[in-house]
């Protein structure tokens, strides 16, 4: 058997692992897909590189590919009978509308629409009663109603409805009744089929009668019905929470002759056999970036290979594509699993073009960066408007990963979102893979003064451009623009040293990414070939970058954060941080580019010993940076600020608590105790070469365990012959 299919992974699913070559599944895989598998909600941290991707679209590949096959052959699961007989009907039910498993709790996060259902069977006489719980804000109207009545509840002469805004109902007419109700109130619901009358009950206490002259010459059904709101029902399984009125009894106490059988929406040979429509995927999984989507669905394209009968549909919905072509695959093609960027995503669902109603996993990926980034409200948005309870009675399962999840917006969000989720956690904190071999390098203009005579330099950002700058003077404008100079150097420095001839090279902003390309390529176009990824670059652009610097087509990647995260370059040897990022998290993002699926990595972090003065665009600046000159500090309305960046290294620091090594400026990198030389990019040849006494250290632990391991199995060779003796 191969190894996935250890972990329960189908070996549709296996084949295609196997052809790419993984022979084993990572900590984070191990430990991860079962998780997903058993239906809960995970948290993934684990550090870079570790194949956080397929620990969470492997499962989810499967149980969608498996949910599709049920409902093709009709196996869903709202058509396997539900054990107790009084429950919330799934076959006589708006589309929107969705009934737990224990068919007593029901669910609709429809925003616009009313969606309602009635009870698995109803009443012909007798006086009845039965508890409708609210379990959750929204709209809600309950009551009674016949076979033929809408689900829209009150809205036609054939049922009979209370709505949680304190108004009775029938045949469209709203009138006052009782009061208003809402979360936590408890709803008793009277029907007395001799007098052909209903009342209700709010917490015990009767508003009573609210319809005198129903119609009693058919049976009468509990019906509900939900506009974003959820409800749970007790029909006499479980003791009342406010005891019946005298002389009524709970409807599990009906006798045969009194119940009549919802058979509604069975009659059309569907068996109750959920239907998913082609704009409502099982699957949402957002990421921060386009890069990042694009390169998880390209994944999830992978894992499927084989499977096939039905087929599993992906769709890609990212900024900056045509909307028109997203929407079109969507009518007509339709898609199982969508893996999108957060704003495109979101005006998809809002259009109408994307529907929630089948959702049943929920992925944040790079949860942390989300959050950071302002999505946390469009995150809850979405959420709200996923049914918990999926049309065919599954739960929504939410997944969240990332290499710094360590942070409290997650934990903030998991409270509120996620239910009694699992950390898969295998560092306990924010790690460093050991894989990174991660150096800084002081960038110190007054010890270093090769600025001071550079005949051709990197161009800078122009902050200082009304300052007094001139070589003489050591203002801190001065040094702050010398250590721009240095940085230019130390970069060619830093590839010639190491020969670097791939390499993601990381800017804080995107005219330092523009500037540093002019540069390497006004050095050597072919031997500092490079191009840029960020935000001011078209989509179409970004694209083709990234491929040309996968396909090694050039040697390095200029780019901002939007980098920072996930990106999958396999086999890259070497970064650079041309400066420290503010935020530590991305710290550990960025380096994490190098040193995956067990190849080594180098890097380097060019660290300021001075302040410098550089570009701070916030939500004041009208452009948005674009051709802002304004080169004031922030604090009298400007757009610069003074970056700290021995504080920032301070901060990474604390955060991985470690100190990280520190190199001269020649860039040279000594040898690590533990690895020896190794080869940047290339898996590590000897793990553990530096323990020269191993085996001799292990001997006597090695043979104290096999002695133990020899008396445990004598002793269970004695106990079992004696009980064979015995039982013979
Ligand atoms: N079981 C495995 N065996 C071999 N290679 C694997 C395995 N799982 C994942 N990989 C490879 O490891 C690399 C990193 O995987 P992935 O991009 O999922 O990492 P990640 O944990 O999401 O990292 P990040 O935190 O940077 O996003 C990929 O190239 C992937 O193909």
């Amino acid at each position: 058997m191969a190894a996935f299919e250890e972990f329960g992974v189908l070996p549709e699913i296996s084949k295609a692992i196997d052809e790419m070559e993984w022979t084993l599944p990572t900590d984070i895989q191990a430990e991860g897909i079962p998780l997903v598998l058993g239906g809960g909600d995970v948290l993934m941290a684990a550090e870079t590189g570790s194949g956080k991707t397929a620990a969470f679209c492997l499962p989810i590949i499967q149980i969608v590919w498996e949910t599709l096959k049920d409902i093709e052959s009709g196996r869903s699961q709202s058509s396997v009978s539900i054990s107790p007989p009084w429950t919330m009907s799934t076959h006589d039910r708006g589309n929107a509308l969705a009934v737990a498993p224990d068919g007593v709790r029901v669910q609709s996060r429809e925003q616009k629409e009313w969606h309602g259902t009635r009870c698995t069977r109803g009443v012909s006489s007798g006086k009845w009663g039965f508890e409708a719980i609210v379990t959750d804000e929204g709209l809600c109207r309950v009551g009674w109603s016949t076979l033929t009545a809408s689900l829209d509840l009150g809205t036609d002469k054939f049922g009979y409805g209370f709505g949680g805004t304190g108004k009775k109902s029938n045949n469209r007419q709203f009138d006052n009744y009782g009061e208003a109700f809402g979360k936590n109130d408890t709803i008793t619901c009277l029907l007395d089929m001799d007098k052909g009358e209903i009342r209700f009950r709010k917490n015990g206490v009767d508003l009573g009668v609210a319809f005198s002259r129903v119609s009693t010459d058919k049976p009468l059904f509990p019906a509900v019905v939900l506009k974003n709101a959820e409800m749970s029902f007790n029909f006499g399984d479980k003791p009342f929470k406010h005891s019946l009125p005298d002389k009524y009894l709970p409807l599990v106490s009906a006798a045969k002759e009194q119940i009549a059988m919802n058979t509604n929406g069975q009659a059309d040979g569907s068996s109750g056999v959920v239907k998913i429509s082609n704009n409502a995927p099982q699957a949402i999984i957002i990421e921060p970036s386009r890069e990042l989507a694009e390169q998880t669905s390209n994944q999830i394209r992978l894992f499927k290979k084989y499977i096939q009968n039905p087929t599993l549909r992906e769709l890609l919905v990212i900024g900056g594509v045509n909307v028109k072509e997203q929407i079109s695959f969507l009518q007509n093609t339709g898609a199982d699993i969508i893996v999108g960027t957060p704003g495109r995503l979101e005006d998809l669902i809002q259009g109408g073009y994307i529907s929630l109603t089948n959702c049943r996993f929920f992925v944040l990926d790079e949860a942390d960066g989300l959050l950071k980034q302002g999505y946390t409200d469009l995150i809850e948005r979405l959420h709200r408007q996923m049914p918990k309870i999926t049309a065919d009675g599954k739960r929504l399962q939410m997944i969240v990963c990332s290499a710094t999840l360590h942070a409290f917006e997650v934990k903030k969000m998991a409270e509120k979102l996620m239910h009694f989720p699992t950390w898969v956690d295998l560092k306990g904190e924010d790690a460093v893979p050991e894989t990174v071999h991660h150096v800084v390098v002081k960038v110190d203009p007054q010890r270093d003064r090769q600025w001071n005579g550079l005949r051709r330099h990197i161009m800078t950002d122009g902050v200082h451009q009304q300052d007094d700058v001139r070589s003489g003077n050591n203002s801190p404008e001065t040094l702050s623009v010398a250590v721009k100079l240095l940085k230019g150097e130390y970069v060619i420095r830093a590839i010639d040293e190491h020969k670097m001839d791939r390499a993601i090279i990381f800017c804080r902003t995107k005219l330092d990414c523009d500037n540093l390309e002019k540069y390497m390529k006004q050095i050597d176009k072919r031997q500092y070939s490079c191009v840029c990824l960020h935000g001011d670059r078209k989509p179409a652009e970004r694209k083709a970058n990234l491929e040309m610097f996968k396909k090694s087509e050039v040697k390095f990647l200029i780019c901002t954060d939007v980098a920072a995260r996930g990106l999958d370059i396999s086999g890259l040897p070497f970064m650079i941080n041309v400066t420290l990022p503010d935020e530590k998290s991305n710290y550990v993002h960025r380096i994490g580019r190098v040193g995956r699926a067990d190849r080594m990595g180098l890097a380097i972090s060019l660290v300021s010993t001075v302040p410098e003065k550089v570009w701070y665009h916030g939500e004041w600046c009208k452009s948005r940076g674009r051709n802002c000159w304004n080169t004031n500090l922030t604090d009298v309305q400007g757009c610069c600020i003074w970056y700290n960046e021995p504080q920032y290294l301070a901060d990474i620091e604390e955060h991985l608590n470690i100190t990280i090594q520190q190199i001269e400026p020649d860039m040279k990198v000594p040898h690590d105790e533990f690895d020896g030389k190794v080869v940047y990019g290339q898996k590590r040849q000897q793990i553990g070469s530096g323990y020269k006494n191993h085996t001799a250290q292990m001997a006597p632990v090695v043979k104290d365990l096999s002695e133990l391991e020899k008396q445990a199995q004598l002793m269970y060779l004695k106990r079992h012959l004696t009980k064979t003796a015995r039982i013979a």
